[in-house]
């Protein structure tokens, strides 16, 4: 879908791309960096909008450099910032962009009652825009950007200023771009969890460099790190000391320190799981104790860990869980200790 071979943009004081060479093929995928890290610098060079320094680039097989035209009638672009005409419906609006794209003015209007519907947006569609929501005017930047049936949408930060509630209905009509119509979708987001969440593979940049490009899976594949919580009893009044003591006797590696468990229950221990047998003895030993087993829960990679020192096995290796839904410019320092799979999805509703 999409191919860089040592693309490069330079500024006069800065450079926003640095040698980038990637292969993205489709389905959904993520692109994530910093605060000008050169998100969406790449996507004005893919769009054939801005010509770069150095280096090729190609769009369903299209030179950027040579065929732009053709490139913006196969590809939609939601932009980050709002551009939206206020004094216009989202109808209007989008009937225009249909038109701008090409399509006859009948199937202009057919294409963006379907679109608008596909989005979500209703009877206030003959609104004028001003009056929308952040998310109604997200709704409709991302309808006219697949308005035309393109092969592959460009995403610049789609979630901005939405709400849990809001992010989650974005990030679900996201993932249906591409299995309701099998179009394809790259989509910059700085929150690494929605990334997770959403994307079949993951690219990472910092400072216009390649950092890692690997499917999803991959970057949250599973640790050796097993997270179990436990209740407190009238006999041990610490439940998550006196199991730190029993597995410790028991010959279990215990990860130094405990985290936050769920409000009403005790600390989360972290433990190396050897085999199956841990998960067995972890059991034994709750049960012997007579406490209650809030959760036992094998830990898994965040996308975080590539921003940290030493990266994704130094994450594991402390047994540190992510915030999942951090925002990269915090990662690193803000991230250590925090979180676990469960509380952070919580916070994410
Ligand atoms: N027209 C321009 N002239 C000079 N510098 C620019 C220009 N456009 C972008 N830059 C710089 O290039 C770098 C990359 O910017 P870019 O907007 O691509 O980053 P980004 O990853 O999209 O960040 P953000 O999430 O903040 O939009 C930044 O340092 C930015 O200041």
């Amino acid at each position: 879908m999409i191919v860089t071979e040592s693309l490069s943009m330079r500024y006069p004081r800065v450079t926003a791309l640095d040698r980038l060479s990637l292969d993205i093929g489709p389905g959904v995928t993520g692109l994530v960096g910093a605060n000008g890290a050169g998100k969406s610098t790449l996507i004005k060079i893919l769009l054939g909008l801005s010509p770069a320094t150095e280096g090729r680039a190609a769009v369903l097989g299209l030179d950027v450099a040579t065929s732009g035209a053709a490139i913006r009638e196969q590809v939609g672009y939601m932009p980050e910032h709002d551009c939206l005409p206020p004094d216009v419906s989202a109808t209007e609006f989008v009937v225009h962009m249909a038109r701008m794209s090409g399509l006859p003015p009948a199937a202009a209007r057919e294409r963006t009652a379907d679109t608008l519907r596909h989005v979500g947006l209703y009877e206030e569609r003959y609104r004028p825009i001003g009056g929308y929501s952040t998310g109604m005017k997200q709704r409709v930047k991302l309808a006219q950007a697949l308005v035309h049936d393109p092969r592959l949408v460009l995403l610049d930060e789609p979630t901005n200023g939405l709400d849990p509630v809001g992010r989650d209905e974005m990030l679900g009509l996201i993932r249906r771009i591409h299995t309701d119509f099998g179009i394809s979708v790259l989509v910059t987001s700085h929150l690494l969890g929605e990334l997770e969440r959403t994307c079949d593979h993951v690219v990472v940049i910092d400072g216009g460099s390649l950092l890692r490009s690997s499917s999803t899976s991959d970057f949250t594949r599973i640790t050796t790190t097993l997270a179990v919580e436990v209740t407190d009893s009238d006999e041990h009044p610490d439940g998550t000391a006196a199991l730190r003591d029993k597995l410790t006797a028991a010959g279990i590696t215990l990860h130094a320190g405990t985290e936050e468990g769920l409000p009403g229950a005790g600390h989360v221990l972290l433990l190396e799981a050897a085999g199956e047998e841990t998960y067995d003895t972890v059991r034994d030993t709750v049960a012997g104790l007579g406490l209650g087993l809030v959760r036992m829960e094998q830990r898994r990679h965040h996308i975080a860990e590539v921003f940290r020192p030493g990266g994704a096995d130094r994450g594991a290796e402390r047994g540190v869980d992510q915030a999942a839904d951090q925002a990269v410019g915090q990662v690193p320092d803000q991230v250590a200790g925090q979180g676990t799979d469960q509380s952070t999805e919580a916070q994410a509703r």
